[in-house]
């Protein structure tokens, strides 16, 4: 019987790897519009990339401390569903960001300690969505950097909206993630890529065969 959980392919670059990913049984596809990343597109390359997805896959738009122009280029340009900010956007811009684009938004925060947990709750009262990912090391991209956290202590945690499981998951660990965590929705990168940027099918199928198994 098939786990009901949702799983999001972040980072893809082209119709074709939508497609595989959406075959394969991804939820959600992620789109990186953050220029240092390697997994960066232009509007054009995602919006060909996004039309490629089939209705009940999910197009989300990753961006980190994100200018009203940017959006607006963004929603303009390409069909979407989800708004992912990964930066150190406050609850005000979370608003605004909702309001200027019309989207749902998912706001990422980083764990590493109990202490960090605090920002959950409070970001759970105005996004759409939490993803609960590792803190970010210092001098490293703000996220997609492969680094998991002790899943343990998000352990018996609930908020009162949907919420992600991020960072560092990978075929071999996401399975005993999901078990510590309670995540119904889980988000991957760095783990389906054979180099840094470039996705892989081959990998992107056995990270969902094991979110299943
Ligand atoms: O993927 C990126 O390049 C990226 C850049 C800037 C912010 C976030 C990014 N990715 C997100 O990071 C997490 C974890 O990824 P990984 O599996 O540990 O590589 C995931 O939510 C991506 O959406």
């Amino acid at each position: 019987m098939p786990s009901g959980i949702r799983t999001k392919i972040c980072g893809l670059k082209t119709p074709e790897m939508v497609e595989a990913a959406a075959e394969a049984g991804a939820r959600y596809v992620g789109f990186v519009f953050f220029p240092k990343s390697p997994r960066a597109v232009s509007i054009a390359e995602a919006q060909k990339a996004a039309l490629a997805a089939p209705p009940g896959v999910a197009k989300v738009a990753l961006v980190v401390d994100p200018d009203d122009a940017l959006l607006d280029e963004i929603v303009e340009g390409v069909p979407l569903d989800m708004i992912q900010l990964h930066g150190k956007e406050t609850a005000e811009r979370i608003a605004e960001v909702r309001s200027r684009t019309g989207l749902p938004v998912m706001k990422s925060v980083g764990i590493e300690s109990e202490g960090d947990l605090a920002s959950l709750d409070a970001y759970s009262q105005v996004a759409d969505q939490l993803l609960v990912e590792a803190k970010a090391p210092k001098g490293a991209l703000p996220g997609g950097n492969g680094t998991s956290f002790d899943w343990s202590l998000l352990s018996g945690r609930r908020w009162s909206v949907p919420w992600m499981l991020a960072g560092g998951l990978t075929a071999e660990n996401v399975g005993e993630a999901i078990r510590l965590t309670g995540a119904r929705q889980v988000d991957v990168s760095s783990a389906v890529e054979r180099s840094r940027g470039e996705k892989d099918i081959g990998l992107i199928r056995d990270f969902l065969a094991a979110v299943e198994a």
